[in-house]
């Protein structure tokens, strides 16, 4: 049983690492499992088997892009996370290297230090508190699933979504995630999002594109929006309007995996609250950093690399790849590559 489970994880990795063309497909080691009748053994492309997900959670992975975990975060935890982020926000608590920041309405006006400001804090690597969660243990036996077993945790949010201003800014236009990442396989990076309230399409849930994952890196632009669109938040140039959209509804501490490639974002928060929910990025450490330079993502690097020489006061060049080596942090195994 061992070996077999990790025959079929060496064969995923494989093909993922090397992706297989003509005959040569054909040598791959398959990864199987049995169908709930355990007649037919079933193919998966898009995830490991660690004896965690059931063939029917494979499968649905594989058809969607995403897998909705319930009830993973307990109700402690988001309650720690929550204190932590007013922490942060009050300037009770300062954190190397975090960045914060205030929805595009507000952004020039006087900062309070107040969660009501913040519209999201990114790169809380350096918090403790904050980064337990991406070290929970129920959480990284499903993102194993994804990656395999050597594990960077390399992107971190906690986002607060505001109340709309009425400018309709709280969006996040659809986008892929990978368009940020100078990173491969996309295959072996996934995003863990955890709402740390109920949310749904009153308070500005993710809404999400089935099967969009199945394509490629597409082009990713500002959105044509009046009210004003925030800093970073590119999006998807062009896509299918008439593809069915699912807005995902969740309770306090249900998660979400999904993939960079899947084209998602999120509505307006119509409420009086601050929506909250956590995330992380992982990738396996065996992905490779690419060259971004003359591809869709020249953009992106661009606005990256000015925001963080100005924080850093850097001024030699650097690239996209040298702020996600400086940002990524291994989590489980072995820091390989990336
Ligand atoms: C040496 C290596 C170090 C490595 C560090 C690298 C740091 C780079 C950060 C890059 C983040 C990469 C994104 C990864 C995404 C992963 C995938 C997930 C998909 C998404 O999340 S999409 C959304 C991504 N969006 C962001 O990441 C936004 C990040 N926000 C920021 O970086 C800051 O909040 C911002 C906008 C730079 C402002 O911060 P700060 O400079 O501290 O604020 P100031 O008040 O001084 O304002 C400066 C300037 O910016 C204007 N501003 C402020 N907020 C906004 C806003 N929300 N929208 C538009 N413009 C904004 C503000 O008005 C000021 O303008 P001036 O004209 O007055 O200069
Ligand atoms: N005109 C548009 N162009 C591009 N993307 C849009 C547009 N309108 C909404 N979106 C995107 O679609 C997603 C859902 O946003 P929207 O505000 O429509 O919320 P919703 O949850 O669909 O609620 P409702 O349909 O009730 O208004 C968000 O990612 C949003 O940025
Ligand atoms: O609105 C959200 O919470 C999700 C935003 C998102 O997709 C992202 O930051 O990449
Ligand atoms: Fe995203
Ligand atoms: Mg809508």
């Amino acid at each position: 049983m061992e070996e077999a489970a990790a025959a079929a994880r060496l064969g995923t990795i494989l093909r993922h690492l090397c992706p297989p063309t003509g005959a040569a497909a054909l040598t791959t080691f398959p990864t199987s499992a049995q169908t709930a009748s355990g007649k037919h053994p079933m193919e998966f492309h898009y995830t490991l088997d660690n004896n965690l997900l059931t063939p029917e959670q494979r499968h649905f992975y594989d058809e969607n892009g995403y897998l909705l975990v319930k009830n993973l975060v307990s109700g402690e935890d988001i309650e720690r996370f929550r204190n932590e982020f007013a922490k942060i926000c009050k300037k009770e608590v300062q954190v190397p290297g975090l960045i914060i920041m205030r929805d595009v309405a507000i952004a020039k006006s006087e900062f309070v230090p107040d969660q009501k400001a913040v519209t999201k804090i990114q790169d809380f690597q350096e918090d403790e508190e904050l980064f337990r969660y991406c070290t929970l243990p129920q959480i990284l036996k499903y993102v194993e699933c994804f990656t395999g077993p050597n594990i960077m945790a390399m992107h971190t949010m906690l986002i607060n979504k505001p109340p709309d201003s009425g400018k309709k800014s709280s969006r996040h236009p659809m986008h892929q995630d990978l368009h940020y990442f100078p990173f491969r396989p996309a295959d072996l990076i996934v995003c863990s999002w955890t709402a740390m309230e109920q949310i749904d399409r009153s308070n500005g849930c993710l809404v999400v594109l089935p099967g969009t994952h199945k394509g490629s890196l597409k082009q990713h632009d500002y959105p044509d929006w009046e009210g004003g669109v925030n800093k970073m938040y590119h999006g998807v140039r062009d896509y299918n309007k008439n593809r069915p959209r699912v807005h995902l509804v969740m309770e306090k501490g249900d998660t979400v995996f999904f993939h960079p490639l899947l084209i998602h974002g999120s509505g307006m928060n119509r409420t009086q609250g601050f929506r909250k929910a956590i995330s992380c990025h992982y990738a396996s450490a065996d992905c490779h950093y690419i060259e971004v330079k003359g591809t869709s993502q020249e953009n992106i690097e661009k606005e990256v690399v000015e925001i963080a020489q100005r924080k850093y006061g850097v001024n030699t060049p650097i690239t996209l790849k040298d702020t996600w080596m400086i940002r990524g942090r291994l989590v489980k195994g072995e820091r390989t590559n990336l």
